[in-house]
Protein backbone atom coordinates (compact mmCIF):
# COMPACT_ATOMS: atom_id res chain seq x y z
CA UNK A 1 0.00 0.00 0.00
CA UNK A 2 1.03 3.66 -1.06
CA UNK A 3 2.73 5.90 2.05
CA UNK A 4 -0.18 8.78 2.59
CA UNK A 5 0.55 12.14 3.39
CA UNK A 6 -1.56 15.35 4.37
CA UNK A 7 -1.63 18.06 2.71
CA UNK A 8 -1.99 20.91 5.41
CA UNK A 9 -3.62 23.63 3.01
CA UNK A 10 -6.87 21.42 2.15
CA UNK A 11 -7.01 18.95 5.21
CA UNK A 12 -7.41 20.12 8.70
CA UNK A 13 -7.69 23.62 7.30
CA UNK A 14 -10.45 24.35 9.86
CA UNK A 15 -7.88 24.24 12.64
CA UNK A 16 -5.65 27.06 13.04
CA UNK A 17 -2.07 26.82 11.03
CA UNK A 18 -0.49 25.89 14.17
CA UNK A 19 -1.90 22.99 15.23
CA UNK A 20 -2.30 21.57 11.94
CA UNK A 21 0.51 19.34 12.15
CA UNK A 22 -0.65 17.57 15.64
CA UNK A 23 -3.78 16.88 14.05
CA UNK A 24 -2.30 14.90 10.97
CA UNK A 25 0.33 12.96 13.43
CA UNK A 26 -2.43 12.19 15.02
CA UNK A 27 -4.67 11.02 12.09
CA UNK A 28 -1.73 8.58 11.70
CA UNK A 29 0.05 10.64 8.57
CA UNK A 30 3.74 10.32 8.61
CA UNK A 31 4.50 13.71 6.50
CA UNK A 32 2.76 16.65 5.08
CA UNK A 33 3.02 18.92 2.60
CA UNK A 34 2.15 22.92 3.35
CA UNK A 35 1.49 24.36 -0.14
CA UNK A 36 2.16 28.09 1.11
CA UNK A 37 4.21 27.84 4.28
CA UNK A 38 5.68 31.59 3.86
CA UNK A 39 3.57 33.21 6.34
CA UNK A 40 4.88 32.05 9.43
CA UNK A 41 8.01 31.83 10.50
CA UNK A 42 9.89 28.62 8.68
CA UNK A 43 11.83 27.59 12.12
CA UNK A 44 8.06 27.44 13.77
CA UNK A 45 6.96 25.23 11.14
CA UNK A 46 9.81 23.23 11.85
CA UNK A 47 9.45 22.77 15.12
CA UNK A 48 6.03 21.62 14.38
CA UNK A 49 7.21 19.22 12.05
CA UNK A 50 9.99 17.95 14.78
CA UNK A 51 7.56 17.97 18.06
CA UNK A 52 5.22 15.13 16.08
CA UNK A 53 7.57 13.25 14.20
CA UNK A 54 6.56 14.70 10.38
CA UNK A 55 8.50 14.96 7.56
CA UNK A 56 7.46 17.74 4.83
CA UNK A 57 6.96 16.41 1.38
CA UNK A 58 6.48 19.54 -0.31
CA UNK A 59 5.88 22.87 -0.90
CA UNK A 60 4.90 25.50 -3.91
CA UNK A 61 7.15 28.19 -5.57
CA UNK A 62 6.13 30.71 -5.78
CA UNK A 63 4.94 32.25 -2.30
CA UNK A 64 1.62 33.49 -2.86
CA UNK A 65 2.23 37.13 -3.04
CA UNK A 66 0.46 37.66 -6.51
CA UNK A 67 -2.53 39.37 -5.09
CA UNK A 68 -5.30 38.48 -8.24
CA UNK A 69 -1.97 37.88 -10.76
CA UNK A 70 -1.00 34.54 -12.30
CA UNK A 71 -0.15 31.63 -10.11
CA UNK A 72 3.87 31.77 -10.77
CA UNK A 73 5.80 32.84 -13.16
CA UNK A 74 7.99 29.90 -14.89
CA UNK A 75 5.78 29.76 -18.04
CA UNK A 76 5.55 33.54 -18.66
CA UNK A 77 7.75 35.40 -21.09
CA UNK A 78 9.61 38.17 -19.68
CA UNK A 79 8.94 36.89 -16.34
CA UNK A 80 12.53 35.23 -15.84
CA UNK A 81 13.72 38.03 -13.33
CA UNK A 82 10.90 37.43 -10.89
CA UNK A 83 10.85 33.60 -11.23
CA UNK A 84 14.57 33.50 -10.43
CA UNK A 85 13.54 35.98 -7.82
CA UNK A 86 11.33 33.78 -5.98
CA UNK A 87 12.73 30.39 -6.36
CA UNK A 88 15.93 32.16 -4.24
CA UNK A 89 13.31 33.08 -1.87
CA UNK A 90 11.56 29.28 -1.90
CA UNK A 91 14.77 27.67 -1.85
CA UNK A 92 15.71 29.30 1.77
CA UNK A 93 12.15 27.76 3.10
CA UNK A 94 12.70 24.62 1.93
CA UNK A 95 16.57 24.29 3.29
CA UNK A 96 15.09 25.47 6.30
CA UNK A 97 12.18 23.02 6.22
CA UNK A 98 13.69 19.80 5.01
CA UNK A 99 11.10 20.03 2.27
CA UNK A 100 11.59 17.33 -0.01
CA UNK A 101 9.90 18.83 -3.18
CA UNK A 102 9.16 22.50 -4.57
CA UNK A 103 6.14 22.39 -6.98
CA UNK A 104 7.17 24.95 -9.64
CA UNK A 105 3.70 27.14 -10.65
CA UNK A 106 3.72 27.50 -14.45
CA UNK A 107 1.33 30.25 -14.55
CA UNK A 108 -1.24 31.56 -17.02
CA UNK A 109 -0.04 32.32 -20.13
CA UNK A 110 -0.80 31.97 -23.65
CA UNK A 111 1.94 33.10 -25.11
CA UNK A 112 3.77 31.29 -28.12
CA UNK A 113 7.19 31.25 -26.30
CA UNK A 114 5.28 29.74 -22.69
CA UNK A 115 6.42 26.28 -23.04
CA UNK A 116 10.14 27.29 -23.77
CA UNK A 117 10.26 29.93 -21.45
CA UNK A 118 8.84 26.79 -18.89
CA UNK A 119 11.63 25.21 -19.88
CA UNK A 120 14.35 27.88 -19.73
CA UNK A 121 13.21 28.48 -16.27
CA UNK A 122 13.11 24.94 -15.15
CA UNK A 123 16.64 24.24 -16.28
CA UNK A 124 17.56 27.50 -14.20
CA UNK A 125 16.24 26.06 -11.43
CA UNK A 126 17.64 22.70 -11.40
CA UNK A 127 20.67 23.77 -12.02
CA UNK A 128 20.80 26.62 -9.30
CA UNK A 129 19.78 23.69 -6.77
CA UNK A 130 21.10 20.21 -8.09
CA UNK A 131 20.71 18.57 -4.99
CA UNK A 132 16.61 20.10 -4.42
CA UNK A 133 14.21 18.13 -6.64
CA UNK A 134 11.13 20.14 -8.25
CA UNK A 135 7.81 18.90 -9.59
CA UNK A 136 5.67 20.07 -12.14
CA UNK A 137 1.76 19.48 -11.84
CA UNK A 138 -0.87 20.16 -14.69
CA UNK A 139 -3.74 22.01 -13.56
CA UNK A 140 -7.23 21.74 -15.01
CA UNK A 141 -8.80 24.39 -17.06
CA UNK A 142 -11.86 24.51 -15.21
CA UNK A 143 -9.98 25.10 -11.92
CA UNK A 144 -7.09 27.45 -13.69
CA UNK A 145 -8.60 29.16 -17.04
CA UNK A 146 -5.53 29.80 -18.64
CA UNK A 147 -3.09 27.88 -17.03
CA UNK A 148 -0.08 27.17 -19.29
CA UNK A 149 0.45 23.47 -17.58
CA UNK A 150 -3.14 21.75 -18.27
CA UNK A 151 -1.77 18.76 -19.96
CA UNK A 152 0.29 15.79 -18.44
CA UNK A 153 1.17 14.79 -22.15
CA UNK A 154 2.44 18.50 -22.48
CA UNK A 155 4.26 18.00 -18.81
CA UNK A 156 6.01 14.86 -20.53
CA UNK A 157 7.11 17.27 -23.16
CA UNK A 158 7.97 19.58 -21.26
CA UNK A 159 10.47 17.15 -19.04
CA UNK A 160 12.27 15.61 -21.79
CA UNK A 161 13.18 19.05 -22.72
CA UNK A 162 14.27 20.11 -19.45
CA UNK A 163 16.09 16.82 -18.73
CA UNK A 164 17.03 17.14 -15.46
CA UNK A 165 16.96 14.38 -12.97
CA UNK A 166 15.93 16.70 -10.64
CA UNK A 167 13.17 17.93 -11.95
CA UNK A 168 9.51 15.39 -12.07
CA UNK A 169 6.06 15.15 -13.09
CA UNK A 170 3.40 15.68 -9.85
CA UNK A 171 0.65 13.41 -10.70
CA UNK A 172 -2.27 14.70 -9.07
CA UNK A 173 -5.31 12.21 -9.65
CA UNK A 174 -7.80 15.11 -9.94
CA UNK A 175 -6.76 17.03 -12.10
CA UNK A 176 -5.52 13.76 -14.39
CA UNK A 177 -9.07 12.76 -14.26
CA UNK A 178 -10.61 16.01 -14.76
CA UNK A 179 -7.96 16.74 -18.07
CA UNK A 180 -7.85 13.14 -19.59
CA UNK A 181 -10.99 11.40 -18.27
CA UNK A 182 -9.32 7.91 -16.89
CA UNK A 183 -6.73 8.88 -13.81
CA UNK A 184 -5.62 5.69 -14.07
CA UNK A 185 -5.13 5.48 -17.89
CA UNK A 186 -2.91 8.98 -16.74
CA UNK A 187 -1.03 7.09 -14.08
CA UNK A 188 -0.31 4.08 -16.24
CA UNK A 189 0.89 6.73 -19.49
CA UNK A 190 3.37 8.58 -16.96
CA UNK A 191 4.05 6.60 -13.96
CA UNK A 192 8.04 6.36 -15.13
CA UNK A 193 8.58 10.42 -14.77
CA UNK A 194 6.18 10.48 -11.56
CA UNK A 195 7.85 12.17 -8.47
CA UNK A 196 5.25 12.80 -6.73
CA UNK A 197 1.44 11.91 -6.13
CA UNK A 198 -1.56 13.79 -4.65
CA UNK A 199 -5.41 12.16 -4.39
CA UNK A 200 -8.40 14.11 -5.06
CA UNK A 201 -11.25 12.48 -6.38
CA UNK A 202 -13.41 13.96 -9.65
CA UNK A 203 -15.41 15.88 -9.91
CA UNK A 204 -15.78 17.89 -6.71
CA UNK A 205 -12.18 17.48 -5.52
CA UNK A 206 -13.58 15.28 -2.28
CA UNK A 207 -12.16 12.76 -0.31
CA UNK A 208 -11.27 9.13 -2.36
CA UNK A 209 -14.53 7.35 -3.13
CA UNK A 210 -16.82 10.75 -3.52
CA UNK A 211 -16.24 10.55 -7.39
CA UNK A 212 -15.40 8.61 -10.48
CA UNK A 213 -12.15 7.78 -9.79
CA UNK A 214 -11.17 3.76 -8.94
CA UNK A 215 -8.58 4.01 -6.14
CA UNK A 216 -8.33 0.57 -5.34
CA UNK A 217 -7.45 -0.29 -8.65
CA UNK A 218 -4.68 3.27 -8.76
CA UNK A 219 -3.78 2.31 -5.20
CA UNK A 220 -2.63 -0.92 -6.79
CA UNK A 221 -1.38 0.13 -10.20
CA UNK A 222 0.54 2.72 -7.57
CA UNK A 223 2.11 -0.16 -6.22
CA UNK A 224 2.93 -1.95 -9.32
CA UNK A 225 4.69 0.63 -10.84
CA UNK A 226 7.45 0.78 -8.02
CA UNK A 227 6.68 4.36 -7.00
CA UNK A 228 7.66 4.51 -3.23
CA UNK A 229 7.01 8.09 -2.12
CA UNK A 230 4.48 9.72 -0.77
CA UNK A 231 1.16 10.01 -1.38
CA UNK A 232 -0.29 13.19 -0.47
CA UNK A 233 -4.33 13.57 0.25
CA UNK A 234 -5.19 16.62 -1.55
CA UNK A 235 -8.84 17.18 -1.20
CA UNK A 236 -11.67 19.36 0.27
CA UNK A 237 -13.19 17.36 3.03
CA UNK A 238 -17.24 17.16 3.13
CA UNK A 239 -16.89 16.67 6.85
CA UNK A 240 -16.73 19.39 8.60
CA UNK A 241 -13.75 17.59 10.97
CA UNK A 242 -10.81 16.51 8.36
CA UNK A 243 -10.39 13.55 10.70
CA UNK A 244 -14.26 12.42 10.16
CA UNK A 245 -13.03 12.38 6.05
CA UNK A 246 -10.68 9.71 6.30
CA UNK A 247 -12.83 6.50 5.92
CA UNK A 248 -11.10 5.69 2.48
CA UNK A 249 -7.36 5.76 4.91
CA UNK A 250 -8.68 3.04 7.16
CA UNK A 251 -10.22 1.36 4.50
CA UNK A 252 -7.19 1.31 2.58
CA UNK A 253 -4.38 0.48 5.47
CA UNK A 254 -4.66 -2.77 6.37
O1 LIG B 1 -4.17 22.58 -7.12
C1 LIG B 1 -3.39 21.65 -6.94
O2 LIG B 1 -3.71 20.50 -7.20
C2 LIG B 1 -2.05 21.85 -6.42
O3 LIG B 1 -1.42 20.89 -6.04
C3 LIG B 1 -1.48 23.20 -6.44
O4 LIG B 1 -0.25 23.20 -5.83
C4 LIG B 1 -2.36 24.24 -5.85
O5 LIG B 1 -2.00 25.46 -6.26
MG1 LIG C 1 -2.35 19.00 -6.70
Amino acid sequence: MPRFAANLTFLFAELPFGERCAAAAAAGFGAVEILYPYDTAARDTRRALLANGLELVLINAPPPNYTGGTPGFAALPGGEDRFRYDIRRVLRYATELKAGLIHVMAGQSDAANAIDTLVANLQWAADAAPEQSFTIEPLNPTDKPGYALADFDLAAEVLARVDRANVGLQFDSYHAQMIHGDALAVWQRHSSRISHVQIGDAPGRGAPGSGQIDFPALFAAIDASGYDGWVSAEYTPATRRSADSLGWLRATMP
